[in-house]
């Protein structure tokens, strides 16, 4: 298979953990005879500095001639005080926004080498298996107006039915491929746009009969996914509800730099990245896990490509291993084990040439 990546490392970690996803890439493509043809492309702060531009031009050129995008992360303290249009994060909202990746897919499933490192009980989290859909391009990070004066700010919740649809018309879908329960997240009890949110989930289930809805509220669902997250199958919540649950949701397997995500539209095409922002506490020094940006790789040849068993062999690898005890310092609590973002890569690719027989299907889910 012939198939063009536009790679976006971004800043902090992002370079680092992106470096990691492009080598197991390369390894995939000469075992399994793919030509994956990797162009890079400036996003984030990096892009503001060289282009005055989060998101440049050419940047968005190089992913409309992809098939795919693969993302590190954006963000610093260096750019902090830049006005809201040069600020690293306008630059990940408007891709999004301009590939109208509405769906964001945030698989959290149990990691058998990590219950160790969960803040949960052993038995509770070793069930862990879910799914958070997210819309993406919607919501108070996007609402007009969005302003600013010495007294006050503002900033807009606006959500169309025709959005919520779309939305958790993705979640009933997911959910049919697994255990048939969404729970639809949102604050009912206080805004406009979450009861509008539970009358398009009313209107819909009745398209999925087969499938089990369930409302929570937004604070009551953050407490239970600490208490038992095993209530939950596929989570189905607005744009800033689903980014602050899904960091939650990160722990409770074992850490946030391990959870890899896909941001995508109904034709197929796909932005993935991980989960995690820039991590400017860590950013050069090899601390970096690398495992939610090689797992959303393996999302991107899975959704994107179709390319099951090289997915399944990426997520096989990863998890053998930590199984093998080896792993980045945010996973290897009790300080043995603990190898670079680099040596944790050549330990993936090393995994990934012993022909390892699938035991892991991760995130069969889009
Ligand atoms: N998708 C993106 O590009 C995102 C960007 N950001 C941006 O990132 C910057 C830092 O934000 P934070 O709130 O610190 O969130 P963060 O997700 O970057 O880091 C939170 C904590 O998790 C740790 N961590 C994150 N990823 C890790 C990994 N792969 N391996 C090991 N440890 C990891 C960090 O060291 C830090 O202690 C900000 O500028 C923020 O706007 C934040 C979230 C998402
Ligand atoms: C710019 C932010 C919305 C990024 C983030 O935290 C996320 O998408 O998870
Ligand atoms: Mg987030």
């Amino acid at each position: 298979m012939e198939k063009t990546i536009a790679v976006l490392p971004g800043d902090g970690i992002g370079p680092e953990v992106t470096e990691a996803a492009v080598k197991v890439l390369q390894s995939i493509a000469m075992r399994y005879g793919h030509t994956f043809h990797l162009k890079q492309a400036a996003i984030g702060g990096t892009a503001v500095d060289q282009f005055e531009n989060p998101l440049p031009q050419e940047t968005i050129e190089v992913c409309e001639a992809s098939d795919a995008i693969l993302l590190g992360a954006v963000g610093g303290s260096k750019w902090d005080r830049n006005p809201a249009h040069l600020r690293p994060e306008k630059g990940l909202l408007n891709i999004r926004k301009h590939f109208d990746l509405f769906a964001n897919i945030r698989p959290v499933k149990a990691i058998p080498a990590l219950l160790g490192s969960s803040p949960l009980k052993q038995e509770v989290a070793k069930e862990v298996d879910m799914v958070i859909v997210r819309e993406l391009t919607s919501g108070l990070y996007f609402g007009e107006p969005k302003q600013r004066s010495e007294e006050a700010a503002v900033d807009t919740l606006v959500y169309t039915r025709k959005e919520i649809e779309r939305i958790v018309d993705q979640a009933f879908e997911i959910a049919r491929t697994r255990r048939g329960k969404v729970t639809s997240i949102d604050k009912a009890n206080v805004l406009e746009t979450s009861k509008l949110w539970r009358e398009v989930m009313e209107e819909r289930m009745t398209a999925y009969p087969d499938v089990e809805v369930e409302h929570m509220l937004v604070d009551s669902a953050a407490m239970k996914l600490i208490t038992d997250p095993r209530a939950f199958d596929v989570m189905v919540t607005e744009n800033m509800f689903g980014d602050i649950l899904s960091d939650e949701a990160s722990v409770i397997t074992g850490s946030l730099g391990m959870l890899p995500s896909a941001s995508v539209r109904s034709d197929g095409f796909g932005l993935y990245e991980p989960v995690h922002g820039s991590a400017p506490d860590i950013a050069g020094q090899g601390k970096a896990n690398p495992s939610a940006a090689i797992l959303s790789a393996a999302m991107m040849l899975r959704h994107s490509f179709g390319l099951h068993t090289e997915a399944s062999a990426i997520e096989a690898a990863v998890m053998g291993v930590l199984d093998d005890g080896y792993g980045t310092g945010d996973v290897m609590r009790n300080g043995k084990g603990i190898v670079s973002t680099e040596k944790f890569v050549t330990k993936v690719i090393e995994e990934l040439e012993r022909e390892l027989v699938s035991e892991h299907i991760m995130y069969a889910y889009v």
